[in-house]
């Protein structure tokens, strides 16, 4: 056994795990890696030069937790749910009074709360940590989002802080409440990320159905378009997606890819917590459900035999310079409108739990490092600085104007797409939204006038204070 102490373990070394560690190693943290199967651990430090050297692999979690300096710091990254729960149960009878355990996975953050919870009865601590960035950013430099106790955290930024990303130079790792406040961040930046690449999808969809383009010439858009008002991670990896040929068959790789998109869960859960709060989350519950219609692909093509599909459907798109940057804009304009809806939901959660979430410090940790950044991001920091916690950022005057300039673009592309039949399940979620958020007087008068007709819901007066019941005619 090694007699070399470890500032702290990790205990699932599978992509992330194992990056998260390399990143502390490189930091020159001591790390204590343990996993399901040990090898890796092993190879871990065996396969990563000077870096591997601050890796210290166990063999067993007996090992694994006398190699850790107390109090422990224990990161869990494992498969959100029960394996989390099992893995803590296994470990909890070694530990010592004072250790923290951090689950660094994308948990549901119920399961955080409940967690949170059951360790408040233990002389243990708990973490539930968000961290965004992919295979890269854990290695390199993720987006931490953490919930649980503040005094804990001052224990975890001395390492969170020098292996997160930085956005001029500030580190894009914060404590942002208690419990699950943390994993919940986490879930509507997946949210938002579902919405985005559902939005860009149903772009590529208008330049590949509406206009024909090949690969190449939608790789060649999107470039163009990273160097302006969209500028993010998303637009410049669709470039270099769009970009890659098969090395098979030699077609571009995006052709050969089957149209079926996997989810492990933080999209739904962002759409369940939107619906539980009462939020319009539209563009993100249109994500999720294209997601899930996606992967019923033998029953689209059923259908598609039975109406007949849309490829080849020209529309009235043009691939000309006006053309694209009605696309563009329309991208742009709905985007605006998914991030007010995934900041609504923040705001929602932070007021309904008490969590006084840090709206504006929350964009700014998601500047760099996480799979949403881009520069847009900077502007929502500066509009929650310039108003405070706003009801929604399409209130915020940056928003007001862009979302003015954009409006139209967006309806004319949702418009023709629908009269062309290209499917924009997000596009038109965030459009319809927009025109339903901004119509002060709705349709759900009448609404009410039904719910008191068959149940005596009753209903409010806009002339008089109080609550209403009428005698409707019986039907
Ligand atoms: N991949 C990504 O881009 C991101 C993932 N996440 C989250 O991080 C967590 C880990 O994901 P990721 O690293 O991608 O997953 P991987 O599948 O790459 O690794 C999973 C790890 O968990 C271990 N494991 C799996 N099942 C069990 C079990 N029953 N008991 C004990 N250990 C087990 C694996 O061990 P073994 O090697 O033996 O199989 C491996 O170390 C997940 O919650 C994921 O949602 C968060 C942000 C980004
Ligand atoms: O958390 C992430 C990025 O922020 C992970 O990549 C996550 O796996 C993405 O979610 P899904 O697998 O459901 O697409």
């Amino acid at each position: 056994m090694s007699e070399r102490l470890a500032d702290i373990g990790v205990l699932g070394l599978g992509t992330m795990g194992a990056n998260l560690a390399l990143n502390m190693a490189e930091k020159g943290f001591v790390v204590a890696g343990s996993n399901r199967t040990a090898e890796k651990a092993y190879a871990l430090r065996d396969d990563n030069g000077a870096v591997g050297q601050n890796i210290v692999p166990t063999d067993s979690i007996e090992q694994f937790v006398a190699t850790l300096k107390t109090p422990r710091l224990i990161v869990f990254m494992v498969p959100a749910g029960p394996i989390v729960d099992e893995e803590m149960q296994r470990i909890m009878p070694l530990l010592s009074p004072g250790d923290i355990m951090i689950d660094a996975g994308n948990a549901d953050f119920n399961d955080t709360v409940r967690r949170s919870k059951a360790i408040a009865d233990t002389p243990f601590h708990f973490v539930g940590m968000g961290v965004s960035g992919g295979e890269l950013g854990a290695r390199h430099g993720p987006s931490i989002m953490v919930g649980g106790e503040e005094q804990v955290y001052s224990l975890l930024s001395k390492i969170l802080e020098p292996i997160s990303a930085k956005y001029q130079g500030t580190p894009c790792v914060a404590w942002l409440g208690p419990d699950g406040a943390g994993h919940f961040v986490k879930t509507i930046h997946n949210g938002i990320e579902y919405a985005d690449m559902q939005m860009i999808a149903e772009i590529y969809g208008i330049l590949r159905d509406g206009l024909g383009l090949s690969a190449g010439e939608m790789s060649d858009i999107f470039a163009d378009w990273n160097s302006r008002g969209l500028s993010s991670y998303l637009i410049e990896i669709t470039a270099v997606n769009l970009a890659e040929k098969d090395p098979d068959s030699g077609k571009p790789l995006v052709d050969v890819i089957a149209d079926e998109a996997g989810q492990k869960g933080t999209g739904r859960w962002s759409a369940i917590e939107a619906q539980k709060l009462g939020v319009g989350a539209t563009t993100i519950e249109a994500a999720v459900s294209a997601r899930g219609i996606s992967s019923r692909r033998k029953e689209r093509a059923a259908t598609a035999a039975l109406y007949g599909s849309v490829a080849g459907v020209r529309g009235d798109f043009h691939p000309d310079k006006d053309g694209l940057k009605e696309l563009e804009q329309a991208l742009e304009t709905a985007k605006i409108i998914a991030y007010a809806q995934g900041f609504a939901v923040l705001s929602a959660a932070s007021e309904e739990r008490g969590w006084n979430l840090p709206l504006g410090e929350i964009a700014r940790i998601w500047r760099a490092g996480c799979i949403i950044r881009s520069q847009f991001l900077d502007d929502i920091t500066r509009a929650y600085e310039a108003s405070g916690p706003a009801a929604n950022l399409l209130h915020a005057p940056q928003f007001v104007e862009r979302v003015k300039a954009g409006e139209t673009a967006l309806r004319r592309v949702v418009a023709k797409a629908a009269l062309a039949g290209i499917p924009m399940p997000a596009l038109a979620a965030a459009l319809s939204y927009f025109d339903d958020y901004r119509r002060a007087r709705g349709t759900t008068n009448l609404t009410q006038a039904q719910r008191d007709l068959f149940g005596a819901h009753t209903f409010h007066r806009l002339d008089q204070e109080g609550v209403f019941h009428h005698q409707w005619p019986a039907v």
